[in-house]
């Protein structure tokens, strides 16, 4: 079984993240790790933070000379900004019994923010000031989630060969059509491509429209959203399970993507357009090849057939509202006093669209292996290629 977990606020020392449950001998390095750290913080439209934080990594356990021990791995990511949060977020109360004075950054938040976790988590958890709710609800916190994507991408990829690849399709209503679903799928060898773009799509047509319309958005003092799309190639059929509903790889695929901040809804395939679409349409025809494999002509169901991979690519998609925290400030209530207010604004990203692409990327990775683990088992790598591989060879070689 994986098992991961992540701990860390916006402004606190750092980001904690274990891993649990992989096998031994996977390849990766510190590096590896920083590398997919500076991907998620890519992208036209990101704030002031991006360009003076820097993520330091620690891989603090589980691997050795670069390969899995087979133990959890602990990774640890500190925050740069950690010197000027040192004692407004400090764990220990102040020496001497010092108390911060309420102003500057240690000012009460008492205006919270539509569309923030703020007010429920305020309610909830009896704080009269939103830092404690908005430290954690804080999207900072997916660094630590595309570093865990590093160890089972690079897991997927050295026993099954499973490659992942993400672009952005729509950001502020503008990009490409996907009602349409015959544009260009990106493959892991455009990573590099992809990455170049300041908004993560090859298409030079769709990258102007989206950047024109965020410097839209950011000169009337707003922000947008999107729509991003992951893709995974090379994973055999057969991942996740009709029999029961929690074992659906498309619903893990969904809960894991829907899980990352600000995502709002999520598409298996073409599901939307699917809707509109009759049968006979819609479903993908099952065929010979000419080398006589069975095969698809389309892959409108995103490689997903009864809650089970089809040995198609998978596709997911998923919509992000537009960033909470606006500069046209939104109507709020002081929670101090009761009376009307405005938001709180502090400065904040325009849009974020091609970095929750790169953070879906982790997501699915994390999902796969995960079912890819149930579904062959192994301790080691060695031992986790030697079962898929006795998977497929157990089918006729037509259907392989
Ligand atoms: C990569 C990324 C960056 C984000 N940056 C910001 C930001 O700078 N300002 C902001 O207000 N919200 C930002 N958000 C969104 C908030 O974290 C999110 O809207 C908030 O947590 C509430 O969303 P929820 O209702 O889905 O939890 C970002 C989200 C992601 C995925
Ligand atoms: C720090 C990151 O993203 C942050 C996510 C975020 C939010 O509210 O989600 C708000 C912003 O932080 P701040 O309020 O400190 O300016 C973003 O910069 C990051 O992605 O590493």
């Amino acid at each position: 079984m994986l098992r991961w977990q992540t701990a860390g606020e916006s402004h606190g020392e750092a980001l904690v993240a274990t891993i649990e449950g992989l096998p031994a001998g996977v390849q990766v390095t510190s590096q590896d790790i920083a590398d997919a750290l500076a991907r998620r913080r890519l992208g036209y439209g990101r704030g002031a933070r991006m360009k003076f934080e820097q993520d330091r990594v620690h891989l603090l356990a589980g691997v050795r000379h670069g390969q899995t021990l087979g133990s959890p791995v602990a990774i640890v990511i500190e925050n740069t900004e950690w010197p000027k949060w040192e004692q407004v977020m400090s764990a220990d109360p102040l020496p001497g019994g010092t108390q911060l004075e309420a102003k500057g950054r240690n000012a009460a938040l008492t205006r919270p923010r539509p569309g923030h976790a703020d007010l429920s988590g305020m309610r909830k958890y009896g704080f009269d000031d939103a830092r404690p709710v908005l430290e954690r609800s804080s999207a900072r916190e997916t660094a630590s989630r595309v570093a865990l994507g590093v160890l089972a991408a690079h897991m997927l990829e050295q026993t099954l060969g499973v490659r992942t690849a993400s672009h952005v399709l729509s950001i502020g209503g503008v990009g490409i059509d996907r009602s349409v679903g015959n544009y260009r799928l990106p493959k892991p060898e455009d990573l590099a491509a992809l990455d170049a773009s300041p908004v993560r799509t090859l298409d030079a047509e769709a990258e102007q429209a989206m950047i024109a319309r965020i410097d839209e958005a950011k000169h009337q003092a707003d922000t947008v959203g999107g729509v991003f799309e992951v893709v995974a190639y090379g994973v055999p059929a057969g991942l996740g399970t009709h029999v029961e509903s929690d074992r659906r790889l498309d619903a893990a695929l969904a809960a894991a993507f829907m899980g990352i901040q600000a995502i709002k809804g999520v598409e298996i395939g073409e599901g939307f357009a699917e809707a509109d679409r009759p049968g006979s349409q819609a479903h993908d025809e099952i065929v010979r090849d000419e080398g006589g494999h069975i095969g698809r002509q389309t892959n409108h169901a995103g490689g997903l057939e009864g809650g089970m991979s089809d040995g198609q690519p998978i596709r997911v998609r998923a919509a992000m509202k537009p960033i909470s925290s606006i500069p046209k400030a939104l109507h709020t209530v002081d929670i101090a006093t009761g009376e009307p207010a405005v938001a709180i604004n502090q400065r904040s990203d325009t849009t974020a669209v091609p970095a929750a692409a790169v953070i879906g990327e982790a997501m699915m990775n994390l999902t796969l292996a995960q079912f890819a683990l149930e579904k062959f088992g192994g301790d080691s790598v060695e031992e986790l290629k030697r079962n898929a591989q006795a998977y497929l060879a157990s089918w006729p070689e037509y259907l392989r």
